[in-house]
């Protein structure tokens, strides 16, 4: 597949990154379109998930440049969710003392609405007190649409600590899809679910409706989903392409078996 004149949302220019003497990214660039879905694979240790903490700002680069809708940006934790972007973590990663409701509510609340931006040089208490309640609201109304949309609706007043793992990945989704993102991260969303609950993943991804950046290790997933893969080895990109070209890339073979072995 070619994205050559497709406009680029996100894309990463010969991003290195170093810890001490170990090249966790050795000179890795990427592109990702807007609202296709683009996966990262590659054996263990590859760098997948220093890739996408670069993208969150979590890691610095030693070398490379990010590219936000075509303008150099420098991303920063706490801007994420402001310009849209959302990310799932490997674990479950939920707040034990909050209800899922309340779990999925904190992703939705950096979402601002179009009348909130409107209203925000109003000064007085009063409308501020409003605009709070007004917000609040709308959290949970999205946290509740974002629950139902990954089918757990009913456990939004349970604390998630005492919930089944499969459940507590999809609040996971949930959270991440609650704030409406045009681009969501998802970091090995198949981890630890079985084959009937990778299917319902599949078609959530699919159906989405946003660009999506997915590292993954269950390759039918990865195969069934993504338009491009990107194969990482050792921190540096080993292949480029459709599932298709990917599953039949002797190098990305290699790898694999080489880390098997
Ligand atoms: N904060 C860190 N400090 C030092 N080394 C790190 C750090 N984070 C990652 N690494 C190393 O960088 C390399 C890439 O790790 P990374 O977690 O990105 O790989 P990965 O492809 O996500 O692996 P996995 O599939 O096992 O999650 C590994 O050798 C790892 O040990």
């Amino acid at each position: 597949m070619s994205t050559e004149n497709t406009a680029h949302e996100l894309a990463l220019d010969h991003m290195t990154v170093r810890f001490g003497g170990l090249t966790a990214l050795d000179d890795v660039s990427l592109r990702v379109p807007s609202g296709r879905i683009v996966g990262v694979i590659g054996p263990n240790g590859a760098g997948k998930t220093t890739l996408f903490n670069v993208i969150c700002g979590f890691v610095t680069p030693a070398a490379g440049e990010i590219t936000l809708d075509g303008r150099a940006w420098r991303p920063r934790p706490h801007q994420l969710n402001r310009l849209g972007i959302a990310r799932t973590l490997q674990g479950v990663g939920q707040f034990g003392g909050l209800t899922v409701l309340e779990n999925v509510q904190v992703g939705a609340r950096g979402h601002r609405s179009t009348g909130e931006r409107a209203g925000r040089e109003e000064k007085s208490r009063e409308r501020k007190g409003r605009e709070k309640r007004g917000r609040e609201k709308q959290s949970e109304m999205d946290a509740l649409e974002a629950l139902e949309r990954c089918g757990v609706a009913d456990y939004a007043h349970r604390l998630p600590g005492a919930l089944p793992y499969a459940i507590r990945k999809r609040v996971e989704l949930a959270r991440a899809l609650a704030s409406r993102p045009r681009i969501l991260m998802l970091d090995e969303p198949a981890g630890g679910l079985d084959p009937e609950e990778i299917r319902w993943l599949a078609e959530l991804i699919k159906g989405a409706g946003t660009t999506v950046l997915l590292v993954e290790h269950h390759m039918d997933l990865v195969m069934s989903v993504c338009d491009e893969i990107l194969v990482l080895d050792f921190g540096k990109p080993i292949a480029l392409g459709t599932p298709a070209e990917i599953s039949a890339d002797d190098k990305v073979t290699e790898a694999y078996l080489g880390a098997a072995a």
